[in-house]
């Protein structure tokens, strides 16, 4: 049986009630109903948590749309945290889709529509002046150990979604609790509203965030910045998450502090790292090395560019061949085609030009190895093994290109992983019956399994960041890290690949199930927090050995614990 915790709480009668940290609703026991005010604020029974989960769960069923489904989890999330947190438990598999992708999409872009509670921060470009006390305001009594934020302008892959975005910062923070075990109440959620570009939004009279178009340049930098210093001042050991950044924002702001604050870009690093693992798996079926690979990347942005850095680095560290030549294994897609010399410097950028080809290459197939260079002409000419898609271009694997992949390899790896579900770049099922079953196949959002010609099921892995992020992020806060080091990522990027099943059976998953995320993002935070003692990023007094147990140790689980009434000293 699990040990309940006992908490001192100063909050009464309906402030308890209506707060969702401390809330239990029906299951607050005849002592605590006396002490707390409430015996006659509730109906006379009292429920045990089994119960509340069972009533719950049935109340779910009875909404008909996964988006119903989100709303109603939401407003229980605001109502009560354990329960929803225990329930969401109970159902891992069923509910991640309801309340993270593909259906929490749909939830942010009807953000302003279905606007019933505010939750987390908003820090908005005109109260600039009030933002530490804004900050401070919202995090009062709290100790906060992780920070999710989002400037919205490239959520999932439906763009710019303004206020909206705080349903990604949230959702992620809620993945971080239910799978990595992070207290939720040691999270905060925060969306930079710098207005936005969207023009629906723009035109909505009920849209709630700030109604102007985005501000760039050195302002955006000063009011990032800002919010990044009051991070560092206020919760210097915490780990900061920025989610679905626009792409030039998103590699700049990662690497201007990344070397004073434990900071992550999920869509860049946490990416990259899943890609890894999946890849990782998917040669151990073919049984071939990370140098041996030809590599398409469609869609150049955050996650495109995060993947083939990451691809790279773990290239040259593992095979030991130069970076030169490891870059030439890849060839980088975006909206013009075949990124390479001719797009002309001033089309390319920064960020992207050690993956540029020579125009030389392509002489054969266009003359002077000028103009555009399609995905099916890279596909033919390069014959890659592995093809990976993050554009946003739903459908972009034709069957064409894909068979046109499988004449050139016998087991054709393709990643199309981009969000949400509609605008995957092939379904999996197709490529599966387009190679007759060779394909190596791994999706961002679930899909059923596909049929093998043998009429076995092909479980389809589900390459999302979030089976790796929360172990992540865990491993860098429980070391009290002041860094997110490519090593720390790199272990657990290692550990989850050990844990594909596709190791033990060829034909099976190439990465763990959902169901089992918190397993195996309990592994890879033990995995980090040991790299980061070895290294010397972490700040704490323990051994690499002990990582294990202080993870085990520091597991947040959805229970109630037994409350005493503590005016002067008790939690609020
Ligand atoms: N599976 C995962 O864990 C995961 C993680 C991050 C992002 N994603 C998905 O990947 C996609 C991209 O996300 P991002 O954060 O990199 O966004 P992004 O905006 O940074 O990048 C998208 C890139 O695709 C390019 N693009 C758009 N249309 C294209 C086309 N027709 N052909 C070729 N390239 C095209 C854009 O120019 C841009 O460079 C989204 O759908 C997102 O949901 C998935
Ligand atoms: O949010 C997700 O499902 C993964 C990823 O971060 C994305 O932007 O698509
Ligand atoms: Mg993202």
């Amino acid at each position: 049986m699990t040990h309940q915790p006992v908490f001192r709480v100063a909050l009464r009668g309906d402030e308890l009630l209506n707060n969702p940290r401390f809330n239990k609703g029906t299951a607050f026991t005849v002592t605590e109903r006396k002490a707390f005010g409430l015996t006659g604020r509730l109906p006379y029974k009292v429920n045990t948590l089994d119960e509340q989960c069972e009533r719950a769960y049935t109340q779910l069923q009875g909404r008909d749309s996964p988006i119903a489904k989100n709303s109603f989890l939401q407003s229980l999330k605001s109502q009560n945290l354990v329960l929803y947190y225990n329930l969401l438990t109970r159902h891992l598999r069923e509910l991640i889709p309801i309340i993270y992708t593909p259906t929490e999409a749909e939830a942010i872009s009807n953000y302003s529509h279905l606007f019933r509670r505010s939750e987390g921060l908003y820090l908005t470009f005109p109260n600039e002046d009030s933002m530490e006390e804004d900050f401070l305001e919202q995090t009062k009594g709290r100790n906060i150990d992780l920070i999710v934020c989002s400037d919205s302008e490239a959520i999932l892959g439906i763009g710019d979604q303004g206020v909206g975005g705080i349903g990604i910062s949230s959702a992620k923070s809620v993945i971080y609790s239910l799978i990595g075990g992070i207290d939720p109440s040691q999270t905060l959620s925060v969306v930079l509203d710098v207005g936005t570009d969207n023009k629906d939004l723009l035109d909505d009279d009920l849209y709630v965030g700030w109604r102007q178009e985005r501000v760039r340049g050195e302002e955006y930098d000063r009011f990032v910045d800002k919010f990044v210093q009051l991070v560092r001042k206020h919760f210097p050991h915490s780990l900061l998450h920025f989610e679905d950044f626009g792409v030039s924002n998103a590699q700049r702001i990662l690497k201007r502090y990344r070397d004073s604050h434990a900071v992550f870009n999920d869509d860049i690093q946490g990416t990259g790292a899943v890609t890894l693992s999946c890849l990782m798996a998917a040669i151990g079926v073919t049984k071939t090395k990370l140098s041996e690979q030809r590599f398409i990347v469609y869609g150049a942005g955050s996650a495109g560019l995060g993947i083939t850095r990451q691809l790279r680095d773990a290239i040259v560290t593992m095979d030991s061949i130069s970076v030169d030549e490891a870059n030439s294994l890849f060839y980088l897609i975006d909206k013009h085609g075949l990124i390479k010399q001719s797009l002309g410097q001033a089309n390319i950028r920064d960020d992207l030009q050690e993956f540029v080809r020579s125009d030389d290459e392509w002489a054969e197939v266009k003359e002077n190895g000028a103009g555009e260079i399609g995905l099916l002409e890279t596909v033919k000419k390069v014959k890659p093994t592995v093809l990976i898609g993050c554009s946003t271009h739903g459908g972009a694997f034709t069957e064409e290109v894909v068979k046109a992949m499988a004449e050139g390899c016998d087991r054709p790896i393709i990643f199309p992983l981009s969000n949400p579900s509609k605008l995957v770049e092939v379904d999996p099922k197709d490529a599966n019956d387009w190679t007759h079953g060779k394909a190596l196949l791994a999706t961002g959002s679930p899909f059923p399994p596909a049929k093998m010609p043998n009429g076995k099921d092909y479980v389809i892995a589900e390459c999302n960041n979030a089976l790796i992020y929360p172990g992540l992020g865990f491993g860098a806060i429980i070391t009290r890290s002041r860094r997110m080091t490519d090593t720390m990522i790199i272990a657990g990027a290692r550990r989850l690949a050990s844990l594909s099943p596709a190791l033990k059976d060829p034909d099976d998953a190439l990465l763990p199930d959902f169901a089992d995320a918190p397993d195996v993002n309990f592994e890879v935070a033990v995995a980090v927090a040991e790299q980061a003692v070895e290294e010397g990023s972490a700040d704490v007094h323990w051994k690499k050995e002990e990582a294990r147990e202080k993870v085990r140790q520091h597991l947040w689980r959805p229970i109630y614990g037994e409350y005493v009434f503590d005016e002067e000293h008790g939690m609020a």
